[in-house]
């Protein structure tokens, strides 16, 4: 009988907790984004996360540390070399990145770029690292006169072609984006991720659509969803998990259309009789606010889940676990628009803690994944530390 029968684990995409000793190595000194975003907005509070024990992890502004937390708290350290989402959910799940995924800071290979023109029958504009509202601004109009595709990349292994709806079919978006993933799978144009951009509107007010779609190499090695998975168990994949994981270990996945929304799917689950796993991923506050350096957008979304934790805490059942953390830093006060090298936040929540305790600071992100695995009896992963004693 696995201690807790059901496990609830919510990523909060890219909500860090203060940059790592080797910050440095990714010109990330002195990020913070909880932190930053705590001292930059105007009437911030985390009330729930407060109680729970978020300003015990790091003192933040207007979210104090508490005497008697409810949840047990701490943050963890991320080995990977890399920090994004990919990488950061992977190790969370006990596996070690430790070849760093390949970037294309000057763009994609012209042999790459000429090979996919010729399979997808159009042109391709940009071909540069961007960021994805600004090359739709830059070069969207010029798409929608001649139908080339934008393609762009990031400081993460992504091959993302952006596309008017109108102008290119969903469909055929999609039928695209396979074939840049066909061609990214090879070892000298590798690519971790395909992903397809959407967005509607005029010139000069273009907006992306939840049309979004992803296409992720599979992970190298079996994960702890994997062994659920193996061993007769659910597995419940909400939001962006099933793209992160390439489906890999997981027995349902359900699609949503922004953070509420995947507060709204992992409470339904939490109505559902199972025993394993429910893991969400909010990627608003990445790519909603982080990206676009949005630090009031950013601090509204944070206070919008705040406010929803009443509600999941009361869902809970005896026997199960709530998990919070989070994959990587992207703190919008940072210079640049991409993510930041963070330790993430740690808050484990069940039913009958009198008072939480201290966690500490986590070797690593698979202290998650190890535990998970320790609940449930499974193999558990080569990396990681199980807390699960400690609960
Ligand atoms: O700027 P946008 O298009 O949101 O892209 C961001 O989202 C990508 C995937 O999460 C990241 O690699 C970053 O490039
Ligand atoms: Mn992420
Ligand atoms: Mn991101």
């Amino acid at each position: 009988m696995p201690r807790f029968s059901r496990v609830f684990l919510i990523v909060m995409d890219s909500v860090g907790i203060g940059e790592l000793p080797d910050a440095a190595r990714f010109n990330d000194e002195g990020a913070h984004t909880l932190g930053h975003i705590a001292e930059r907005v105007d009437g911030f509070s985390l009330p729930h996360l407060q109680a729970l024990g978020l300003g015990n992890i790091a003192p933040l502004r207007n979210v104090p540390a508490v005497e008697a937390p409810k949840a047990h708290w701490g943050k963890m350290k991320e080995i990977s070399i890399g920090k994004d989402t990919t990488t950061g959910h992977w190790e969370i799940m006990g596996l070690h990145v430790s070849t760093p995924f390949r970037t294309y800071p000057d763009g994609f290979p012209a042999e790459l770029i000429r090979e996919f023109e010729q399979r997808i029958g159009r042109k391709v504009l940009g071909n540069k690292v961007a960021s994805g509202t600004a090359i739709i601004e830059e070069l969207g109009e010029e798409h929608m006169r001649t139908g080339d595709v934008i393609v762009y990349t990031s400081a993460d292994s992504v091959f993302q072609v952006a596309a008017h709806e109108e102008v290119v079919p969903l469909e055929e978006l999609y039928r695209i984006c396979q074939i840049a993933r066909e061609l990214t799978l090879r070892d000298e144009f590798a690519v971790t991720r395909v992903i397809a951009r959407p967005f509607v509107g005029k010139p000069g007010a273009f907006v992306r659509t939840p049309n979004r779609h992803d296409y992720s190499v599979k992970p190298f090695a079996p994960t702890v969803m994997n062994r659920l998975v193996d061993a007769g168990l659910t597995s419940i994949a909400i939001g962006k998990i099933s793209d992160i994981y390439a489906d890999e270990g997981i027995t349902r996945s359900i699609r949503t259309q922004d953070n509420m929304d995947g507060v709204d799917q992992l409470l339904k689950t939490m109505n559902e009789d199972f025993t394993g796993l429910s893991f969400v991923n909010l990627v608003d506050f990445d790519a909603k606010y982080g990206h676009r350096r949005d630090p009031e957008g950013y601090g509204r979304a944070l206070m919008e889940f705040d406010a929803r934790i009443p509600e999941l805490l009361n869902a809970l059942d005896s026997g199960d676990l709530l998990i919070i953390t989070a994959d990587h830093g992207n703190d919008p006060v940072h210079h640049g628009t991409d993510h930041t090298r963070e330790y993430v936040p740690l808050l484990v929540y069940h039913k009958g803690i009198a008072q939480g305790s201290d966690l500490g600071v986590r070797g690593t992100f698979a202290d998650v994944g190890a535990t998970i695995a320790e609940n449930f009896g499974v193999k558990a992963p080569e990396i990681g530390e199980s807390f699960l004693a400690r609960l």
